[in-house]
């Protein structure tokens, strides 16, 4: 159904609670616009994750913290008027300290997001899976903890450590203890560097906990299959579909420039009837055409009053 005439997703922080009690696992591939968040909707994913590598690459900034919470509140917004599944959102460190955090908690959930996530590094924050990282301390993290979790009203807190690249696998763990008792609610250990430090990473962190299945990382692939049996709740591919269409977009820039015609790659492309589908073009019509239908009644009426 077209997006402007559905009911938005209600307590989609419940809900995503929900899902993981229900599910063994939630695959949440990563969405950075609202088109590509009701293709995966209509694909049948169950959660979205908002990246924010993939946003600030869609506005062609690298992932160092770039984006304005408003930008950020605005994308969360147009994504989550669309799309009726939990949507879990991406804000880096959480624009501040302890106190920002509340802000950036109440705005984002204002948008719709269903879980908020907040890394433990400092700004300019860095891809998880990158060299030169560099983390704030243990308490200044509890504190944009507490806050979070003092200002949420219904979406879940994420707190992601980037320990495990900076001080080390034990530091990790260590970490997500204490943001455990902070009050998070769900774990997120960024970069860990094999399938058997995801293993043991579940044996001692006792709370949901989140995957990131990103490409061209430290994390080799590993499969959903896999991340279950390891004992995780949920797993992002962050970045896959933002790759996906710049290459996908590369290709037939080539085929333009090299042929001068699409015509040979019609079958590449997303036709105008699956786009229009996709986001219920008809409706819209439909809707246009009963509101003529309406105004002509409206019209008719008055002629006849008049005449009478
Ligand atoms: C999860 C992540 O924070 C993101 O913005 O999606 C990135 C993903 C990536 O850069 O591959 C990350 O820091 O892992």
């Amino acid at each position: 159904m077209a997006f402007l005439y559905r009911e938005p997703l209600e307590r989609p922080g419940s809900r995503l609670r929900e899902l993981i009690e229900k599910r063994d696992i939630i695959v949440a591939p990563g969405v950075y616009n609202p088109a590509v968040a009701l293709l995966a909707e209509r694909m049948g994913f169950e959660a979205l994750y908002l990246s924010g590598a993939a946003i600030t690459g869609s506005l062609a900034m690298p992932d160092l913290g770039l984006i304005t919470l408003s930008e950020l509140a605005k994308f969360t917004q147009y994504i989550t008027r669309v799309v009726r599944v939990p949507v879990i959102v991406d804000a880096d460190t959480g624009f501040g300290e302890a106190i920002n955090v509340e802000r950036t908690v109440r705005e984002l959930e204002r948008a719709g997001a269903a879980a908020i996530q907040i890394e433990d590094q400092v700004m300019p924050k860095k891809c998880g899976h990158l060299h030169g990282k560099a983390l704030v301390s243990p308490e200044d993290m509890v504190k944009k903890i507490i806050a979070a979790v003092g200002a949420k009203r219904d979406a879940l807190i994420i707190a992601r450590t980037d320990a495990r690249g900076v001080e080390g696998f034990e530091s990790a763990v260590e970490r997500a203890q204490l943001y455990i008792e902070a009050g998070a609610d769900i774990i997120f250990p960024e970069a860990l560097t094999s399938l058997e430090e995801f293993r043991e990473f579940a044996r001692r962190v006792k709370a949901p906990l989140l995957a990131n299945m990103t490409e061209y990382g430290k994390t080799p692939y590993i499969t959903v299959d896999q991340f279950r049996e390891a004992g995780y709740k949920i797993v992002i591919f962050p970045v896959t579909t933002f790759r996906a269409s710049l290459k996908a977009s590369e290709k037939v820039l080539r085929e333009i420039i090299e042929s001068g015609t699409q015509r040979n790659i019609l079958d590449q492309l997303y036709t105008r009837a699956e786009f229009y589908d996709l986001i219920g073009y008809h409706e819209y019509e439909a809707r246009d055409a009963e509101i003529s239908r309406k105004a002509e009644e409206v019209i008719r009426g008055r002629q006849s009053h008049a005449k009478g």
